[in-house]
Formats: structure tokens, C-alpha cells, sequence
């Protein structure tokens, strides 16, 4: 469990987060989304103490992070980002294996580990040797994800991860990462500013305002029913057509269309 109390950081005079409290659930995926500026990528990075908070405290299992070595921290914490953050010069398998050599696992080991956890990721091991410029955004990715699995770390944080990649490529890394949760069960914290992404990958959302103050968190079906507050109406979509669904019947069978007409769905009973 990642635990925020009173969290405030501060970059000069402007308050990126203010006095967050926030409770983080181990093993499920909870997703912040928000606006640009929101504060997501500032709360991330002070769980991996990339970011330190001006005051309050972060814990993790009960422990403040400050309490931690920052380096031994990030090694137990997996963190992909949007551009891979892949070294360009080093093979696929290569940049899967970098913090394993570091922490003086033979190359063998380590090498065997890399090919596994490239199965792992979907991503054929046919590619370890290549460059991750001969790669295409989407494997680039699923190498950041492997890289990031490599010390099997109980946390992973993303952020915006897939906003980088083509509408059909994100949705197969989207299931891609429901299958590993499924399989690894994982503490995964994941930002957002897509409400889509957030609503399809999260046990658990946590919709910011600017400021990282929470303007409401819970199961995607929770803040669907009930929106907090016209800024939560407005930032799903409640009150535009496309989430507004009603039934209609075509041919006997029973669709769900939006405010347009435009069918959404198929509904099984
Ligand atoms: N290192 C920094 N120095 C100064 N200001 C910063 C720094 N990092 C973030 N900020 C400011 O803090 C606020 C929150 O930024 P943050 O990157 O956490 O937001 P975000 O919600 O992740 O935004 P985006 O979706 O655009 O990445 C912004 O106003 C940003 O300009």
C-alpha cells in the first residue's frame, strides 16, 4: 500500500500538489487522470523519490520513503514513461537486462531472465539483438515495460506510457497490460489524461484537479453512476452525447446508442 499524508510540493512559488491525501492499494491498478498540469507526473515521481515533497509524507508499507536510499528505492519500484526512455545504443535484450547486470546478476542469468521477460511482454525474442530505433513504438514500449519488470519489482509506475502510439496499438498495449496484471498482480500506479485509458485499466481512478487536489476517486462504475461535481460530469463526458446511452432495438437484437444514435454496443440480454 503507497500512502500520501498531507502532501504538499512546491516548484518556487507555485504549488503543483497541495496537502494531497491519498490512499494507494497494493496489487491493484489505480490510474490518476487528469488535466495537463494537474499535478499526476509530480504525485508519481514522489512515490519513486524522483520528486521530493516540500512537506508531508509518502509512505510505502508503512515506511517513509525518505527513510529509503533513493537508488535501492527505484530498483524495488518499476518505471516505464512515454518515449521508452530506451539507451540507443544497446541491444533490446540488452536494455531489458541493464539494472540486473547492475545489481551483479551473471550474464547468463541475467540474459535468460531478459528472454523471459520479453515473452512476458509479448514481444518475440527474435528482436533481442536489434536496436531499439529498428524497433516500432509499440515493441519500444513493451521493451520499457520488460525493462521495467526486470528486478520483478512489487511496484510499477507508468506514466502516460502509450500516449505515444497509434489508436489500434494503444488498445493492444492496454490489453496487454490487463493480461500481465491478471498473471503478475502488480501495485501499479498509472497516469493518464485520456478518461478512456483510466476508466478501461483501472481497479480504482483518481480523477485530479489542478493543484493534485483529488476531485473524486473510486471504481470506474462508481464515478460513472455519480459524478462528484460538474468538473467530474464534464471531464467524463457525462453530460455530452457519447456517454449518455439509451436502448434501442434493430432487428430484435437490443443496441445501446449514444445521444447521436451512433450504436455503442451490443447488449447481451
Ligand atoms: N521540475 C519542475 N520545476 C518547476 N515546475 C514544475 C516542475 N515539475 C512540474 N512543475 C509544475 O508543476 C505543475 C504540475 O506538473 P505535472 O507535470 O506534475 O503535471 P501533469 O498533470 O503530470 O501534467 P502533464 O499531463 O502535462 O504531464 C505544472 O504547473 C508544472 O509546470
Amino acid at each position: 500500500m503507497i500512502e500520501f499524508r498531507a502532501v504538499t510540493k512546491r516548484f518556487g512559488d507555485a504549488e503543483a500538489v497541495s496537502s494531497l491525501d491519498l490512499v494507494i492499494p497494493a496489487r491493484r491498478t489505480t490510474v490518476l487522470v487528469g488535466s495537463s498540469g494537474s499535478g499526476k507526473t509530480t504525485v508519481l515521481r514522489m512515490i519513486n523519490r524522483m520528486v521530493d515533497p516540500t512537506s508531508g509524507t509518502v509512505e510505502i508499507d508503512g515506511t517513509d520513503v525518505r527513510e529509503r536510499n533513493p537508488v535501492e528505492l527505484r530498483r524495488g519500484i518499476g518505471y516505464v514513461m512515454q518515449s521508452a526512455g530506451l539507451l540507443p545504443h544497446r541491444r533490446v535484450l540488452d536494455n531489458v537486462t541493464t539494472v540486473l547486470r547492475l545489481t551483479k546478476v551473471p550474464k547468463a542469468a541475467a540474459r535468460e531472465r531478459g528472454l523471459e521477460l520479453m515473452d512476458t511482454v509479448g514481444l518475440d525474442r527474435g528482436l533481442a539483438e536489434r536496436y531499439p530505433q529498428e524497433l516500432s513504438g509499440g515493441q519500444q514500449q513493451r521493451v520499457g515495460v520488460a525493462r521495467a519488470l526486470a528486478t520483478d519489482p512489487n511496484i510499477l509506475l507508468m506514466d502516460e506510457p502509450f500516449g505515444a502510439v497509434d489508436p489500434i496499438v494503444r488498445t493492444e498495449l492496454q490489453e496487454e497490460l490487463l493480461r500481465l496484471q491478471r498473471e503478475l498482480a502488480k501495485t501499479i500506479v498509472f497516469v493518464t489524461h485520456d478518461i478512456d485509458e483510466a476508466f478501461r485499466l483501472g481497479d480504482t481512478v483518481v480523477l485530479l484537479e489542478q493543484g493534485g487536489r483529488i476531485a473524486q476517486q473510486g471504481t470506474p462504475a462508481e464515478i460513472l453512476a455519480a459524478p462528484a461535481s460538474d468538473f467530474v460530469a464534464s471531464f467524463i463526458g457525462a453530460d455530452r452525447g457519447r456517454r449518455r446511452l439509451r436502448v434501442v432495438e434493430v432487428d430484435g437484437r437490443r443496441l445501446a446508442v449514444d445521444a447521436d444514435g451512433r450504436p455503442a454496443g451490443v447488449l447481451e440480454h
